[in-house]
């Protein structure tokens, strides 16, 4: 579709806009546009719930926190602007500004957000990872293996620490040097080193250990266990940012 003229869509009332609340029928207004969604819903990649649950209403708030913090992608804005059929008349009980949760929120006030002078918000809107303080785990059969946190600052990794680092009942952390397993524990260090200040897609590395880890003490790369740290990691970036810096 061509960009139309906001000016020429037609204005939908918050009550029209509440009448489309179902999947036989669904409309969502986003950041002052209406959308009729309903040969979408089925088609949503989650829980049809997820989505059905905004159908009638305001719904910035959900598109721009697929998670706390996570916006839609620009391909699904795309995908959005397909269904485009009008604009939200303004009434002072329905602000349509960029909503943000709570969490993510300024917490000092609303103020105006605009991606060429919030740079979260710039990030935010291209899909990369945001800014903050992330911890991740890697499980096993329900017991934690990794625990790692981790800071982003532009999209590079710093002060990456384990909290916890066990295979087969063995707690590497508590290993002292000298100890049966004690080089794990250093060659995890030292992939903690090499990351630091490196992009947060250098991780990829790890599944070629030797790449990044020395081989130290007769272990070869192969005994760490790259590919779970790596894990680890993405957990944590799927988790979202656990902390603002
Ligand atoms: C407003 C309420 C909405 C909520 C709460 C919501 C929630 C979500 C969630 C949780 C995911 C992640 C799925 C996953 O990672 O497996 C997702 C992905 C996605 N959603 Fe939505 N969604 C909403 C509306 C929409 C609408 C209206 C569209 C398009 C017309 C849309 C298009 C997509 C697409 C294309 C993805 C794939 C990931 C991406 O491109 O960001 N969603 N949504």
């Amino acid at each position: 579709g061509e960009e139309r003229d906001a000016d020429e869509l037609p204005l939908i009332t918050l009550d029209e806009l509440a009448e489309h609340d179902s999947a036989e029928s669904c409309w969502k207004a986003i950041h002052g546009r209406v959308y009729d969604i309903t040969r979408y819903v089925p088609d949503h990649p989650t829980d049809e719930a997820v989505i059905r649950e905004w159908c009638g209403k305001e719904a910035s708030e959900g598109w721009d926190n697929k998670r706390p913090g996570v916006p839609h992608s620009p391909r699904a804005q795309d995908r959005l602007e397909r269904y485009l059929i009008g604009r939200l008349e303004r009434s002072d009980a329905a602000p349509w500004e960029a909503v943000v949760v709570e969490s993510v929120a300024d917490s000092t006030e609303a103020q105006e957000r605009e991606p060429s002078v919030d740079e979260r918000l710039a990030r935010a809107l291209l899909g990369l990872p945001l800014d903050g303080h992330y911890r991740g785990v890697f499980t096993d059969r329900g017991s934690i293996q990794i625990n790692v946190t981790f800071d982003l600052r532009d999209g590079r990794i710093h002060a990456l620490e384990y909290r916890h680092l066990a295979y087969r009942g063995v707690d590497y952390l508590a290993l002292e040097e000298g100890d049966e397993g004690y080089a794990v524990l250093l060659q995890h260090r030292q992939i903690a080193e090499r990351l630091e200040g490196e992009p947060v897609t250098r991780i990829f590395a790890l599944y070629e250990p030797e790449r990044v880890v020395d081989d130290i003490d007769g272990f070869s790369g192969a005994t760490l266990r790259g590919g779970k740290v790596i894990s680890a990691i993405r957990d944590a970036l799927n988790r979202g940012v656990y902390s603002w810096p």
